[in-house]
């Protein structure tokens, strides 16, 4: 279960303070795959940024089964897996080198790596290339990689950013019956996406974010309801008030 309670985040630039995240809160439950749905700059990344710990807040809480960031961003680390924007595997080991050494940084034994990284490799479809040195994988490649990594210490928590950018129509659906089954598992599932189909496909429930605010919250069906249209392309278009930088 994750909470997220009034975040905000400014960055300062050359040209002035950018308001990237202004009062954003929600709650993820466990069960359930929640979508964070917003167009390009709406503060997706950000906001998810804030909920692993990279980046603390200028204001605002996030917890993570009732643990406070602030108070214990180890023991949050620890129950959370990641899959960041930039997916940054190390290039001269194989995958299944990728996965061992973050479940080292865990402390998993020898055993249980071996074990997990069987499991996430049949869930994912790594069989083929899990021996290859990632130095030249596709982008599907890594992102499962780098996604079998995160989940290596089976965290009950999973947060992943943009997850089938740049993936192929079989790779993404692949990736999707993943999402149910650490669903069906009972995990906290969160992953942000600028294409509302895919957000629709997945999600119980739905974040709509646009210029670092929430604009609504709810399931697919709540969210058409509120916006008047049963075509959730519409309503998306009508929450956000642009269609500018939705689609994919
Ligand atoms: N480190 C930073 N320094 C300055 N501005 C930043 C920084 N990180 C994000 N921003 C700005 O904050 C806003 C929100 O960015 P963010 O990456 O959170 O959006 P996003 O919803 O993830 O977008 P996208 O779908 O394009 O990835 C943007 O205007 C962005 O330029």
């Amino acid at each position: 279960m994750i909470q997220v309670q009034n975040l905000h985040k400014a960055f300062k630039t050359k040209t002035g303070l950018v308001q990237a995240v202004r009062g954003v809160s929600f709650d993820a439950r466990d069960g359930e795959i929640t979508g964070l749905l917003g167009p390009n700059g709406a503060g997706k990344t950000t906001t998810l940024r804030m909920l692993y710990t990279l980046m603390s807040p200028d204001e605002g809480s996030v917890s993570v089964d009732g643990i406070d960031v602030a108070k214990d961003a180890t023991a949050v680390r620890r129950r959370l897996g990641v899959l960041p924007d930039a997916r940054g595997v190390y290039k001269r080991l194989t995958a299944r080198e990728n996965i061992a050494y973050f479940g080292e940084l865990h402390g998993l034994d020898a055993a249980t790596i071996a074990q997990r990284t069987a499991r996430m490799s049949e869930a994912l479809g790594m069989e083929d290339f899990l021996d290859r040195r990632t130095e030249g994988f596709s982008q599907g490649q890594r992102t499962k990689t780098a996604i079998a990594r995160a989940l290596v210490h089976d965290p009950k928590n999973v947060i992943l950013d943009e997850p089938t950018n740049g993936l192929d129509v079989m790779t993404t659906r692949g990736l999707r019956n993943f999402l149910l089954q650490l669903r069906a598992e009972g995990r906290c599932v969160i992953f942000s996406s600028h294409i509302m189909q895919e957000v629709a496909a997945l999600c119980d429930r739905i974040v709509v974010i646009a210029g670092g605010e929430v604009k609504a919250t709810g399931t697919p069906d709540e969210l058409r309801a509120r916006a008047g249209h049963d075509n959730l392309e519409d309503a998306f278009v009508k929450l956000i008030g642009s269609e500018e930088g939705l689609h994919a």
